[in-house]
């Protein structure tokens, strides 16, 4: 699965070090959640760019090919693997297959579920259980995997993928918005413990993004114009403007930031 150029890479600390100096994140590991389509792929892009071997996976292993695949016509170094991020045996098998390979720099917990539309007292505890074991337990506990590796290589950069709802909720979106809620926290819990580890911790809340997750709401020209009102910039975002703020976060030039999180939402206010 590893080409002998990235085992090379990663096994030998010269070339690492080398590589860091000729592009912002040359010669990091960079792992980023669901990945193979959306945010998570623009993620993968916006890293690989700027020199980072980026680590795509998601739950289907044709998914993961085809990322993989796309990435590498780009010239970006990319592995793929399937990761199913609520199974503590996928998240262990994930960050052990890489810390084999010299270490972890980057984290970006992008994966999210929403299987709940309606009114907040007709949700079950099924749903709670989904929606904070996927998109906020295991933001954690992917955390909690990678710390010593990045604590053994002198630092590392995780961001957590929340969303604008987790401002201002979104009607019909109770237990959704609340779990993004929940990871504005858990950026602002971890980044002060992390700092004394040279490890950054932040998030990115976005607003309305093309990809399939909000399709129902970018697709409806009803609710776009609804939408448009609350916007300065009169459209919905493009994965690449959200994957970009996450790669520049990672990079040295957000060196000073640690537990903010950034809304780029096109300048929406008021209401959802
Ligand atoms: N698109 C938007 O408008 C928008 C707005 C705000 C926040 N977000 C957030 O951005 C992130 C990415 O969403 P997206 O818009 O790119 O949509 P997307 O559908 O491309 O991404 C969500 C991904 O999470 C994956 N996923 C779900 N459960 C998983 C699991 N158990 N293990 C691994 N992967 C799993 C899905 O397969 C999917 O690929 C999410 O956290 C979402 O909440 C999106």
């Amino acid at each position: 699965m590893f080409s002998s150029a990235v085992k090379c890479l990663w096994i030998c600390p010269v070339i690492r070090q080398r590589n860091m100096s000729t592009s912002s994140l040359a010669g990091k590991v960079a792992i980023v959640t669901a990945s193979t389509d959306g945010i998570g792929l623009a993620a993968a892009q916006a890293l690989g760019k700027k020199g980072a071997h980026v680590v795509v996976s998601s739950r289907r292993q044709a998914n993961v090919d085809r990322a993989v695949a796309l990435l590498q016509r780009q010239n970006i170094q990319v592995t793929g693997t399937t990761c199913n991020v609520g199974k503590a045996e996928d998240r262990e098998r994930l960050i052990e297959t890489l810390q084999k390979y010299g270490g972890i720099d980057i984290l970006v917990s992008n994966a999210a579920v929403n299987p709940f539309f309606g009114n907040t007292l007709d949700s079950t505890e099924e749903v709670w259980d989904k929606i904070l074991s996927i998109n906020v337990k295991a933001s954690f506990l992917l955390t909690k995997l990678v710390v010593p590796h990045m604590e053994k290589i002198g630092g590392g950069s995780i961001v957590f993928v929340s969303s604008i709802a987790g401002y201002q909720p979104m009607p019909a979106l109770g237990p959704y918005s609340v779990s993004k809620t929940a990871l504005l926290g858990l950026t602002r819990v971890l980044a002060p413990e992390l700092a004394s580890s040279n490890i950054r911790v932040n998030c990115v809340a976005p607003g309305i993004i093309k990809t399939r997750f909000s399709s129902a709401l970018w697709q409806n020209e009803d609710i776009m114009d609804d939408f448009k009102k609350q916007l300065s910039i009169k459209r919905a975002g493009d994965p690449e403007e959200i994957g970009g703020v996450i790669a520049f976060l990672c990079s040295k030039e957000a060196s000073y930031i640690t537990g903010e999180t950034i809304t780029v939402t096109g300048g929406m206010s008021g209401r959802l």
